[in-house]
């Protein structure tokens, strides 16, 4: 003990050897201590290990799921923004995107996943659902790119949950090293094509699998999970407030050999998305139901004359408003409109003569409240998400507020110009006034996505459809007789009266416009010029009652057309990234 505390020339020479070796090391072992100090500093903002939960679903859960959304399963190489692409063997799956159209247990399935990443359900993305049969893979990726900073499109945290358990084959393999790093196997180069990217994937599949007889080296840095269902894995893409991409978060699904896997991935945002806003009032299925019938069926009422679309808003079970057809003079006959009760929102009615809205007075002129008073909190838009169309089809949108503009909207391949009275401009009109455009779109034609705003009290509508080109693919002017509205000011001022009922008649007409798809050739241009104004005609996006023996209808596999209402008015990011949104129900990205 005390010896070491003397001088040098006391000390055992042990001591003493062991005290020059600790000198001598000195600057060694500092390096190593700082560097494990260092560390477990960048533990923080490293990737770690998947996380892996047991009975996330229950087997019965999963069996409803893959009931209800395995028939709208198409191939996940089909389209690519709106061509179609040759299969890839990169990614070979099937998959469908679901809106939030409803379900309670896709619902509660999104909670769970928001939950196990530790981010509020707003974030979540919609529920995917895809499925692997033989020999289909997907090889080695990330969920998302160092070069994203799009809060709505940045995937912070994945969740993946199998509901069905191959019989051999499909894990999901992590390699917990960056993509860049991997080499291909005949001449160890970094990775340079997708036949090479592959094989190497199929590789390291091949040495994790349970192969009685080869028994193949593999690599103790991977990590592997077997599909099970009811499990589910997690990670993180992005760490350290989102601002640190995980690159060593590469993993693939390795191919399945017997039987079929299929997942639920659900990916989470850095920010909350348009879909799931708190001032997203109401979401009112129109064309999807075909498709989405047995998810939604329990929640829709009908009867013999009335055919109604309930709202199914995330705001699961407050059901605020109700869109009713009466089917018993004629499909385009319109005319019930739903007396509430209603939160928020009135209520929306269609006529023959177009689409009106009542709406009490707060929602569409005061500032919510609840919100923090800005200006886009004003006013509410409703709008049409059309996807897919197969048949006649209107779209609608509708805002006010107490600027009141005129919106140029860029729709693939065509620009959109609206104009009021004759003047194709954006200039301010009459800051009380509201209106509507309806667009008929002719059926033969693919239409994506519209979003027409207007404003105005004046009785002249023109609608021009350009192509990229600058070719005018369709016009028309019209004048409504009935483009006025009545407001009484009166209740502006009267904060403890009864919200008054905004009785705003929309159109009395349509406008009937060719739009024919991004050519601009001038063939389109010859041909998309007949342009009417017409009585609005039936219209397929209403028409909700499947046939009645509807178990033998052949559906479109992605038939998605819902009406959105909102709180206060759109921006532009908020349109933009709804459209994106949109797009995935066509295809998978
Ligand atoms: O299916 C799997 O095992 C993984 C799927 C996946 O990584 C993805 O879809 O991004
Ligand atoms: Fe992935």
């Amino acid at each position: 003990g005390g010896t070491l505390s003397q001088n040098n020339q006391e000390e055992p020479w042990v001591v003493h050897r062991v005290k020059t070796w600790l000198e001598k090391h000195k600057a060694k072992l500092s390096r190593l201590v700082h560097r494990n100090s260092k560390n477990n500093q960048k533990n923080q903002d490293s990737f770690e290990a998947p996380r892996v939960v047991e009975n996330f679903l229950s087997a019965d859960e999963a069996t409803q799921l893959l009931q209800r959304y395995q028939p709208l399963l198409h191939d996940s190489q089909e389209r690519d923004g709106g061509h179609v692409k040759s299969s890839s063997q990169y990614r070979s799956s099937r998959s469908v995107r679901l809106p939030p159209l409803g379900d309670k247990l896709v619902f509660a399935v999104e909670q769970r996943a928001a939950a196990l990443a530790g981010y509020p359900v707003d974030r979540v993305e919609d529920f995917q659902l895809a499925c692997y049969n033989h020999a289909q893979l997907y090889a080695l990726h990330r969920d998302d790119a160092a070069a994203n900073t799009n809060p709505n499109t940045k995937r912070v945290a994945t969740v993946l949950i199998y509901i069905q358990a191959p019989i051999r084959g499909g894990n999901t393999l992590f390699t917990m090293r960056p993509l860049e790093e991997e080499t291909d196997l005949k001449l160890r180069q970094p990775l340079r094509t997708e036949q090479d990217a592959v094989e190497l994937f199929q590789h390291y599949c091949k040495s994790h699998c349970r192969q009685p007889n080869k028994k193949k080296r593999f690599n103790k840095h991977h990590v592997v999970v077997e599909p099970s269902v009811g499990r589910a894995v997690t990670w993180d893409n992005w760490k350290k407030n989102n601002t640190v991409f995980m690159k060593e978060s590469t993993h693939g699904a390795c191919p399945v050999w017997k039987g079929q896997k299929c997942v639920i991935q659900q990916w989470i945002a850095s920010d909350a998305l348009p879909l799931r806003r708190h001032n997203l009032l109401a979401i009112v299925p129109l064309g999807a139901e075909y498709s989405y019938h047995s998810a939604i069926h329990d929640t829709t009422t009908t009867s013999a004359t009335q055919n109604c679309f309930p709202d199914v808003s995330t705001q699961q079970g407050k059901y605020m408003s109700e869109l009713c057809a009466d089917l018993s003079t004629s499909l385009s006959t319109i005319t019930k409109l739903q007396e509430g009760p209603y939160e928020n929102v009135g209520a929306l009615h269609l006529d023959n003569t177009g689409f009106s809205t009542t709406l009490p007075f707060h929602t569409i002129f005061a500032d919510n409240d609840d919100d923090n008073t800005s200006s886009s909190s004003k006013g509410c838009t409703l709008l049409f998400w059309v996807s897919k169309p197969q048949s006649g089809l209107t779209l609608v949108s509708w805002e006010h507020d107490k600027l009141g503009r005129i919106q140029l909207q860029q729709v693939e391949g065509f620009q959109l110009e609206l104009s009021w009275a004759g003047t194709a401009s954006s200039t301010t009109v009459d800051n009380n006034s509201s209106s509507l455009a309806i667009l008929s779109i002719d059926p033969e034609d693919w239409y994506d996505w519209s979003w027409v705003s207007v404003y105005t009290s004046l009785s002249q509508v023109s609608v021009k459809v350009h192509s990229r080109g600058g070719y005018v693919l369709g016009q028309a002017l019209a004048e409504s007789p009935h483009a006025t509205t009545t407001r009484d000011d009166e209740s502006c001022s009267t904060a403890d009266e009864q919200p008054s009922q905004q009785q705003v008649k929309l159109s009395l007409f349509t406008a009937t416009l060719m739009t024919h798809r991004s050519t601009d050739d001038g063939k389109a241009a010859a041909s998309g010029t007949s342009t009417a104004f017409v009585e609005q005609e039936q219209t397929a996006a209403f028409t909700k009652k499947a046939p009645a023996n509807n178990n033998n209808i052949v559906l479109p596999s992605v038939d998605v057309s819902f009406l959105l209402l909102y709180k206060g008015r759109l921006d532009d990011s908020d349109a933009a990234q709804l459209r994106r949104q949109a797009k995935r129900y066509d295809a998978t990205s």
